[in-house]
């Protein structure tokens, strides 16, 4: 199994490629790519961990020698918030980035199941199914916009709030990753009740962690450590989804013939092709279904300046 991280030299390139050194399984190959010239000695310092994952470090403007081979691509290239910026904000840069990136991707390992983390993931992962479209490899299965953060941050908040153990909490987040269109479906959380004013600032709480993040930074970056963890997360479950293991399953902005928008994350089970199943997210409350509707020319227009974009 390999697995690429285009990105590595980054915040959370780093944190991911830590996790992924130490968590991905024996035999296992990690390929680092990023402009920064530091990326080789990103890869010689993982590889003084002793686990049995062989890591290999690229730097400079060509992609493609760390993409030979990947069954899974984890893309966080591009520039990350600052306070006062939307996610919409970093279109401008990271859109081209995008663009490029995939444009290898599309020649050098179109079999990949290919995970975006780079923002405005609502955006980019429109970005990247148009240009692996234009390359004639699109296969909706294998592109992901990475929301595990929205899940991992959900399960946390509600544990928080009322006095659970976190891995007890399930939580299902729809919808896409910037704002209103983050949704966590709290009315399905098992053993749990929320009051109407609860509800109304979890979900809150829940759409602006990113922002409290970044604000907490003061002009540092975004989530880098806890988007490590996430996109670990998820990285994994494609690996075990790929070695055949049953029944894995997590939440992902994904073309999965979605009634809402042509992208909407929902949970999805994970195979040997990456997305085998997408999954109904199941009942939800009057409040859910509001914000539901009441996102969607939102997301709407976030995808359609990606299809633009490419065109
Ligand atoms: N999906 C999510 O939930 C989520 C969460 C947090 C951050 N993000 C996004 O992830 C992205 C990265 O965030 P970060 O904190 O790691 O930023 P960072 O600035 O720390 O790292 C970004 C890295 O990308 C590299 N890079 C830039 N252009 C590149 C290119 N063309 N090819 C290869 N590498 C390139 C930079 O050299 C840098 O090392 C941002 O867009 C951020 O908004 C997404
Ligand atoms: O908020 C950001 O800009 C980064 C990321 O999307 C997050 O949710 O933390």
């Amino acid at each position: 199994m390999k697995v690429a991280v285009l990105g590595a030299a980054g915040g959370i390139g780093q944190a991911l490629a830590l996790l992924l050194k130490t968590q991905l399984p024996a035999g296992s190959k990690l390929s680092l790519y990023d402009i920064a010239p530091v990326t080789p000695g990103v890869a010689v310092d993982l590889s003084h961990i002793p686990t049995d994952v062989e890591v290999k470090g690229f730097a400079g403007e060509d992609p493609t020698a760390a993409l030979v081979d990947a069954d899974v691509v984890l893309m966080s290239a591009g520039v990350a918030r600052k306070p006062g910026m939307d996610r919409s904000d970093l279109f401008n840069i990271n859109a081209g980035i995008v663009r490029n990136l995939m444009e290898k991707v599309a020649v050098t390992c179109p079999k990949a199941l290919v995970g975006i983390i780079t923002n405005p993931v609502n955006t980019t992962v429109a970005i990247a199914a148009e240009v692996l479209k234009n390359a004639g490899v699109y296969d909706k299965n294998r592109l992901f916009g990475i929301t595990t953060l929205d899940v991992i941050r959900s399960e946390t908040f509600i544990a928080e709030l009322k006095g659970l153990n976190v891995a007890d909490v399930k939580v299902n987040v729809i919808g896409g990753h910037s704002g209103v269109t983050i949704l966590p479906l709290l009315s399905q959380v098992e053993g749990v009740t929320f009051t109407d004013e609860e509800v109304a600032a979890m979900t809150t709480r829940i759409q602006n962690a990113g922002t409290e993040v970044v604000e907490a930074k003061a002009g540092g970056g975004s989530a880098t450590l806890s988007m490590g963890q996430a996109a670990c997360r998820f990285g994994l479950s494609l690996v075990r989804g790929l070695q055949g293991e049953a029944n894995v399953v997590e939440c992902a902005y994904v073309d999965g013939g979605s009634e809402h928008a042509e992208f909407f994350a929902q949970p999805v089970v994970l195979g040997k092709n990456g997305v085998e199943k997408v999954l109904p997210y199941g009942d939800i409350s009057a409040f859910e279904a509001n914000a539901r509707d009441a996102m969607l020319d939102t997301l709407k227009g976030d995808i359609k300046l990606g299809v633009e974009f490419v065109k």
